[in-house]
């Protein structure tokens, strides 16, 4: 393995045991991936997110939007913290990275969702990906664009915590029995003050495409 490269010849497994996190390094260039921080930036649908959490309506400063593939011209409709979002279809930028994680990890997406975090206050809690709509252990693909945060797993019984920074243009993929067993976040920090897009490319299984 060629440790000086940012982009990795082999994915590595960075879980000690139970499930499988691939991290590919950085799998688009610098340069490429600043151009795809700024369309992303200007094309996709930010919204806040929202979330019902005991019955009372929650909404984020980080931003969201979410893709997928449609059914004669019909969108997925997908549920997570609660509430049922409706998507958008892919835009061709969207598309042409969707490719590219498909080729590089050799699975099958049909959906992605978007996360816009201004600065370093915003990150997400843990959580794992587990929702009944995503296909039972289907690859989850995260890519990164702008600001290098930190990423970290913790398995959900030994407590055994895994961190890595997650830089522009890298690529990192979990699946398997990864989510039943380990949480994942994007702890906030005061360090970073300037913005970071992250696309997770997933598979849903929705037999009530509507
Ligand atoms: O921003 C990230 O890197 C992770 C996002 C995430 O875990 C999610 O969207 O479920
Ligand atoms: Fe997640």
């Amino acid at each position: 393995m060629d440790l000086f490269s940012p982009r990795l010849t082999q994915p590595i497994n960075l879980l000690p045991y139970d499930g499988e996190v691939n991290y590919y390094g950085e799998v688009i260039a610098l340069e490429q991936a600043e151009h795809y921080f700024s369309a992303l930036l200007k094309l996709l649908a930010w919204q806040c997110d929202q979330a019902m959490i005991f019955g009372k309506l929650i909404e984020t400063k980080r931003k969201v939007a979410w893709y997928a593939d449609t059914l004669n011209g019909q969108a997925f409709e997908y549920t997570y913290s609660n509430i049922t979002k409706r998507s958008l279809p892919f835009p061709d930028e969207l598309l042409a990275l969707k490719n590219l994680v498909e080729v590089e990890t050799g699975e099958q997406y049909n959906a992605c969702l978007a996360n816009l975090y201004h600065n370093g206050e915003e990150g997400m809690a843990w959580h794992s990906d587990g929702e009944k709509d995503l296909k039972e252990q289907g690859a989850i693909a995260s890519l990164s664009f702008g600001a290098e945060r930190k990423f970290a797993f913790k398995h959900k019984q030994t407590k055994e915590v895994v961190a890595l920074p997650l830089r522009s243009g890298s690529l990192l993929v979990m699946k398997g029995i990864t989510q039943k067993h380990w949480l994942h976040r994007l702890p906030p920090t005061k360090k970073v003050h300037t913005p970071r897009i992250n696309l997770t490319f997933r598979a849903i299984v929705n037999d009530r495409l509507r």
